[in-house]
């Protein structure tokens, strides 16, 4: 059945999943702040309103849809990958908080969209607490290239997007230092403890992050130049400033706010984030990439934790 969707966001990700969406013959309305539509007559009558923009403007367009004309039955889908930095919210906890009376759906995944542009196979998963929303969500961008799973753990699905970019700032500074194949497992290993040490404390079901959303797609980012987030670890292991490589980065990289945010939250909660610290005083330049390692390197002796 034809859907009418707004994607709100027509950077990389909103574009690429608006062609997905259009490929299946759903009616695809496209907001940005430099297109020709009204915020209004995107969302006006749509059945879907799904949102890729960068964390920093969702609570803002968010509160902005409230102020249009919404159906009832209208599902919520949140693409994005990060957390507010006043809240300290998820994205999906902004949409419900300002529609509590609408399902609310996460899409998350491996998802390079350059890779999905280009055609390539991918993997994703739709999660929400309203199992319809997400069949419902699952149908409009299944494909024979991008084939999508439901889950019910939405604050799980969203917190593996979100948290794994920290981890891949790390894993760019780990292979810009030319560390080894041995240093990338033990980080991208303990990154995924560390991610399942703060994803439970945060609300998340343990066995989320042992999925696409979590494992998978911490192995996508933390392995591939096109992540951008990997690149700002990688150009900051070259001794560019973070000013510099965020001048000249192609879009997004969530991170960069994450890992502040994080450091927020680890002292709120006192909640133990090695990784995660050192990533962050590395962006605020209080290290150097080479101080960061042998900081993770030389902490004092445990027994291996798995959470
Ligand atoms: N690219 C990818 O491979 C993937 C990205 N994501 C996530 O999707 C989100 C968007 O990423 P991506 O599309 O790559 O990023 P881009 O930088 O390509 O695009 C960002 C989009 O957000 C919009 N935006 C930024 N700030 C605001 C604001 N204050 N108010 C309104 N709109 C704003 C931009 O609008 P404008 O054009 O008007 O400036 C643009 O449409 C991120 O959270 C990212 O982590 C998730 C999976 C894959
Ligand atoms: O989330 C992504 C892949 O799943 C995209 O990663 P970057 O935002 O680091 O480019």
């Amino acid at each position: 059945m034809t859907k009418t969707i707004a994607i709100l966001g027509a950077g990389a990700w909103g574009t690429t999943l608006a062609n997905l969406a259009r490929a299946n013959d759903h009616q695809v309305r496209l907001w940005s702040r430099q297109g020709d539509l009204s915020l209004e007559d995107v969302v006006k009558n749509a059945e879907i309103v799904l949102c890729a923009i960068s964390m920093k403007g969702v609570q803002d367009v968010a509160l902005s849809v409230k102020s249009c004309q919404i159906s009832p039955q209208t599902i919520f889908v949140t693409a994005t990958k990060g957390l507010d930095a006043k809240t300290t919210r998820t994205p999906s906890q902004i949409w419900q908080t300002e529609f509590p009376d609408h399902s609310v759906v996460v899409l998350s995944g491996p998802n390079l969209s350059e890779e999905i542009s280009q055609g390539l196979p991918a993997a994703t998963v739709v999660a929400s607490k309203n199992t319809a929303a997400a069949q419902v969500v699952q149908q409009v961008f299944s494909s024979g290239r991008f084939r999508v799973y439901t889950n019910s753990d939405p604050v799980g699905v969203e917190l593996g997007g979100t948290l794994k970019n920290v981890m891949a700032i790390a894993s760019g500074v780990c292979d810009g230092l030319h560390l080894g194949t041995n240093a990338k497992a033990a980080l991208v290993t303990r990154g995924l403890t560390e991610i399942i040490r703060i994803g439970k404390v945060l609300g998340a079901k343990t066995e989320t992050f042992y999925g696409l959303s979590g494992l998978g797609d911490l192995l996508a980012t933390c392995n591939s130049p096109l992540s951008r987030n990997y690149q700002v670890g990688y150009q900051l292991a070259s001794g560019k400033t973070l000013t510099e490589i965020l001048a000249s980065l192609p879009g997004t990289a969530e991170g960069v706010n994450t890992c502040q945010v994080l450091m927020q939250i680890s002292q709120e909660q006192n909640i133990t984030m090695p990784i995660t610290e050192q990533v962050y005083r590395l962006l605020e330049t209080q290290v150097t990439p080479k101080q960061a390692l042998d900081e993770l390197m030389l902490r004092d002796t445990k027994p291996e934790y798995h959470q």
